[in-house]
This record gives C-alpha cells, structure tokens and sequence, in this order.
C-alpha cells in the first residue's frame, strides 16, 4: 500500500490481476512539434513499460487510454503515433483503435484475448472527460458507463494526471476494483521522500504556458512557505512583470490578453504583495520585425518575449547553483524555435552541475534532457509529472490519488 497522509492507496501488490481484462489509464500526454503534429519527445510513452510488462505476463488483456492536448490547442491530436512508439517501446503490437466508447471500440475490447494490448483514441475526444467533477458524478458518466462493464479491473498509472478530477481518472475507481500502477506507486513514494522538509534553500524554475496551474501551484507555495525562491520564466514571467507593473509593450500585452491571463494579474499581485519570493528576469530574449532577435533590459522591451535573456540565465543560475533542492517545470522559452532554447538550457545545465537535488518535470523541461544516460539517479528525479508533480509537492490533494482510496475502501473492501 501506498500511504500518503491519510490515504492508502493500493498498488499492482496488493490487487493481483491475472488472467483479467484491464483498463489501464497512462499519461502519454506528449510535445507535439506545431508545424509537422509529430511528436517531439517521447518519455512518457517509454515510461510505462514495467506496469504494461507486468500485466501482460500475467496473462492480463489491457486496454491502454490516455489524453492528448486540450480541445482547440495545435497538441490536441490522435493517438496514432503514440502507438506506433509504444509498440517499438514494449516490442510488442499495441493496436491502435480508432475510437473511444463507441460500438467500434466496446466490440473490439469484448473479443481481446488474453496477453493483447490495445491503445484507445485521445479520451478528450469524449467531451465528458473535460469536465471536473467529483467521483460519485462522474462514475455516472457515458464513458464509465459504457466501457466499465467490460472489464475486470481498473490501473491507474497517469501520475501526470492525477491532479485532474476527470473522468477517465476518477470516475473508473468507483465501479471496477483499482490499484495505482508501477510509474504512480514510484512517483508518489519517491516524491514523498525526497522531499524533505528541513532541506534548503529550495528553488523552483516555473516556466511554460500553463499559467492558470501554475498560479494555483505558485499560491499554495507561498502560502506553505515551501519555496525559498521561484523563478519565473516563460508565459508566468510576463504575467509576474506586468502584476509588478512593468510595461511590455502592445504586442505582449495582447498575447497575454489572446491567451485570457490578463484575468490572472489581480492574483499575481497578490502572491508579490504577499512577500511570495518570486524572482523575475530582468532581461528578455526578443523576436522583433523581420524576424531579428534581440536581448532587452525587462522595463524596455519592444519585441515579442521568447525567451529569458542572458543577465537573468546568470542571476538564476547562481541562485539553482546554491540550491538544496531545485524542482524545474515548464520551459523558461518558445523552446520549440532553436533560437530561443538557450535560457532553459543553461539553467538545466546549472542545476545537473549544482550539488543540489534535482526534481525535473513537464514534457518540455524533459524533453530538452534528450533521453540522455548521464543522469545520476542519486541526484535527479525525472517525474513523468508537470502541474500533478508540483501540486504534490506543494502539499494539495490530488484527486487520482483520492479516488484510488475511496475505491480500496468502497469497492475492494466491501467486497
Ligand atoms: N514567452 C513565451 N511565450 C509563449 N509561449 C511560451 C513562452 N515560453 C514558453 N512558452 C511555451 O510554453 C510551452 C510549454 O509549457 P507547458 O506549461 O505545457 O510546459 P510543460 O513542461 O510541457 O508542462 P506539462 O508537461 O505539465 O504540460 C511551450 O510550447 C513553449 O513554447
Ligand atoms: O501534461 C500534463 O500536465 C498532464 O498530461 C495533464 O494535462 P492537462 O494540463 O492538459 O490536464
């Protein structure tokens, strides 16, 4: 069992499966490159290897599903691809269905045999899934209800996920007998225990586009005093600039207003005038007409901000340098252009040389690591997490997590 405060969440050692069909929930949320809608890193599809191994050995049948992107957004794409990978990955055939809880889908996973794997369509093809709801409400929903009597049993491995009270996450548990899976039992106790309390200075790099999470993450830091400094980069670090009433200049201010975050400067201020230890760059790396690049001091700039620029890579670094802890999520720039990947490189290079402990996550961050083997585990902990590792790590309650307790309670227990 997996304890975390009061919850107990059982793993793949206390419900054995065999020989039963499983709906395993993964996170193989991935970076898509906007232009070709590849995918540009593929960690989280190579992480869920041992849980799948395990069940397949066993003589399980499993039914992978995940999500992809959010409704609207250049990520929000097919599972395809991820297929393919996950096939190469396990060197096994994972068949990709095109379908979600349709008559396709539900006839397909009725005729599997034992030791098959197939992968699901994006769940958030299934507008239910989108909604936040609590678990009694969404184990009512046509996604539960039309897939759960299919099967046997019920894995959640989305660690990435868990923040989400969604229902692929939370409403399975509350009709099919559920256990976390290998990449969710080894995320939360490793988390769980790196995370010391009496550690510090603790550092956090923020950067990214999801700015909303990434206030909630930002309040309850501050309000726990669990950070001793967060440095801002990205999307958040205009929103923290603009809240401290720097002026960014016209075409900024209307990415941030397009992007709806100019709602979200009332709560940045708060968190400033709260004392929160927040650090923002003093320079910005700048895309101007015809597509120049330039560095600007932050009360001056014109351009388009990409990227950090090099005095703040080198106050930040010295800061990640004197670090116990460094936990780094969302990239400090539009990393996705080669001219603006140099301030979250440097600062990821500061911290794998720093003598601090590094907690690293979010598709992007891991991405610019490049799978690379020279990562002492000892030393760095790579989270399949984003939003979910940083609200752990802030001390919220996650909902997955919840939902698995409530299940071992009601469904396992009852029994
Ligand atoms: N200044 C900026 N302006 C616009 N977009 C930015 C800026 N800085 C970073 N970004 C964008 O932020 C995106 C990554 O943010 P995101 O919050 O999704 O991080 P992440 O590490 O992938 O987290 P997660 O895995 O939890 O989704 C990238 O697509 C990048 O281009
Ligand atoms: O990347 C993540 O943080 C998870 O896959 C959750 O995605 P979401 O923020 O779109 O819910």
């Amino acid at each position: 069992m997996i304890k975390v405060n009061d919850l107990e969440i059982p793993t793949l050692d206390d419900i054995s499966f065999s020989g039963n069909k499983l709906l395993v929930r993964i996170d193989i949320n991935s970076p898509v490159d906007p232009k070709t809608g590849k995918l540009i890193d593929d960690s989280r599809i190579k992480a869920y290897n041992e849980t799948i191994k395990e069940l397949v050995n066993k003589g399980n049948s499993l039914v992978l599903i995940s999500h992809q992107g959010r409704p609207g957004d250049s990520d929000f794409i097919s599972l395809e691809e991820h297929a393919e990978l996950l096939s190469k990955y396990l060197d096994m055939n994972v068949e990709f269905v095109e379908d979600v809880m349709g008559p396709y889908a539900r006839e397909r996973i009725k005729n599997m045999k034992s030791g098959e794997v197939i992968l699901l369509d994006n769940v958030r093809f299934v507008s239910e899934e989108l909604i936040e709801a609590p678990p009694t409400q969404h184990a009512k929903s046509y996604l539960v209800k039309r897939l759960s009597p299919l099967f046997d049993g019920y894995v959640n491995d989305a660690f990435a996920t868990a923040h989400r009270s969604q229902a692929s996450i939370v409403g399975f548990p509350m009709v099919l007998k559920s256990t976390a899976g290998r990449v969710m039992e080894k995320e939360v106790s490793a988390l769980a225990k790196i995370f010391n309390a009496d550690e510090f200075p603790k550092v956090f790099v923020l950067g990214g586009g999801k700015v909303l999470d990434s206030i909630r993450i930002i309040e309850n830091l501050v309000k726990r005093r669990l950070a001793d400094r967060i440095l801002t980069g990205g999307l958040i670090a205009e929103l923290f600039a603009v809240a401290k009433g720097l002026d960014l200049g016209k075409e900024n201010m209307q990415i941030l207003e397009k992007k709806g975050l100019i709602s979200l400067i009332p709560r940045a201020r708060k968190i400033l005038l709260s004392g929160g230890p927040i650090e923002i760059p003093v320079d910005f790396k700048v895309e101007k007409e015809e597509g120049k690049v330039a560095e600007e001091p932050s009360n001056k700039v014109t351009g388009v901000i990409k990227d950090i620029g090099s005095t703040t890579v080198g106050i930040y670094s010295s800061f990640i340098k004197d670090a116990k802890v460094i936990v780094m999520r969302g990239p400090m720039g539009v990393i996705e252009d080669e001219r603006f990947r140099e301030g979250s490189k440097k600062l990821l290079d500061s911290a794998l040389e720093s003598q601090g402990y590094l907690i690293i996550g979010g598709g992007h961050m891991i991405s610019m690591l490049g799978g690379s083997s020279e990562i002492n585990p000892s030393k760095v902990h790579v989270s399949t997490g984003g939003g979910a590792l940083l609200l752990f790590l802030a001390g919220e309650r996650l909902p997955a997590l919840e939902a698995l307790d409530l299940s071992y309670k009601e469904v396992v227990k009852k029994k």
